[in-house]
């Protein structure tokens, strides 16, 4: 931030949307392993004279940010972890550059997985699953880390085992109670590791993959409950809750969760004319699938740490 002429500058350039697909051919057994990632790349530096005068002279080019991602993915001759490739750009830009005091790096990566033919996982066969596995890692100079991980686009859906009542009822209000309907929604869930420094990320293999899909796990088993009998839901609001909490608790290195959890209806179908007063009458099976308009909920859960 600076101020000449009485105007205050707070300003950031970068290049979004850098697509980068690597494949490693090192497996032992003759397997291949694929990543395709979405980059983003936001540099906070010293380039205000770019903006107060035509002097370019301080600004590390926006292509030049797109070059470096297919060099550093080049470089990495090892697989590693979204998160760790996120952080290795960040430390990059902040320790390459003196200008740069900051780098945000936002990776979006899809869910390429592994096919199985006859049963058998396939060397170099994957398909595309559905939900995207995102990073954010802030990196400063000092090296202080900001890292945040998260799943976009889980879409889950459970046909019982899901009510709603006993809410405000008003003039305005003519949604009935019920113990049975149906709950779908599509989670954009993203937590903050509590890692603070680049230093102090840990040096197992693949750590941050390996997190994703366990924080995935618990997310769903929470929302789903045990495969015969499931668990009731008395809204949105409070599955949400138990499944952030219960990422909080079984993940000590998780600082806070953010869960969006948009409450997709399913209406129930009744039809009826004079002639057939009952034509399609409603008995918990053919709904009206929508997703316009739909319940928005979202909440960020954190630990309460108490300072004696
Ligand atoms: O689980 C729900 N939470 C709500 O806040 C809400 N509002 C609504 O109309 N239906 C629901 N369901």
């Amino acid at each position: 931030m600076a101020a000449e002429g009485g105007l205050r500058v707070e300003q950031r350039h970068g290049k979004a949307r850098v697509r980068v697909g690597r494949v490693w051919r090192q497996g032992a057994d003759g397997s291949h392993h694929f990543v395709e990632w979405n980059v983003s790349i936001s540099l906070l530096s010293h380039c205000l004279s770019s903006y107060h005068r035509d002097d370019n002279s301080d600004i590390v080019a926006t292509d030049t940010m797109k070059n470096t991602v297919y060099v550093k993915a080049k470089e990495c001759g090892d697989r590693l972890s979204v998160e760790e490739f996120a952080i290795l750009l960040g430390n990059h830009f902040c320790s390459f550059y003196p200008q740069v005091y900051t780098a945000i790096v936002n990776i979006v990566e899809k869910p390429w997985e592994r096919v199985c033919i006859d049963g058998k996982p396939h060397l170099h066969g994957f398909k595309l699953g559905s939900e995207n596995h995102t990073v954010e890692a802030t990196v400063q100079k000092s090296g202080a880390l900001t890292l945040t991980s998260g799943v976009a686009g889980l879409a889950l859906l459970k046909t019982t085992q899901s009510g709603f009542e006993k809410f405000v009822r008003d003039k305005y209000t003519i949604l009935p109670d019920t113990r049975e309907r149906m709950l779908a929604t599509e989670v954009n869930a993203s937590w903050r590791y509590s890692y603070e420094s680049v230093a102090s990320i840990p040096k197992k293999e693949l750590y941050f993959s390996e997190k994703f899909m366990e924080v995935k796990k618990v997310l769903m088993d929470t929302f789903f409950g045990p495969p015969e009998t499931g668990v009731y839901s008395p809204s949105v609001q409070r599955t949400l809750y138990l499944m952030g909490s219960a990422v909080l608790r079984r993940f000590p290195d998780v600082a806070s969760i953010h869960l969006k959890m948009p409450n997709i209806h399913f209406l129930p179908v009744n039809l009826s004319t004079k002639e057939n007063p009952s034509m399609v009458k409603f008995k918990d099976d053919v709904y009206l699938p929508t997703d316009e308009p739909h319940g928005s909920i979202a909440a960020t859960l954190s630990r309460i740490t108490s300072k004696m």
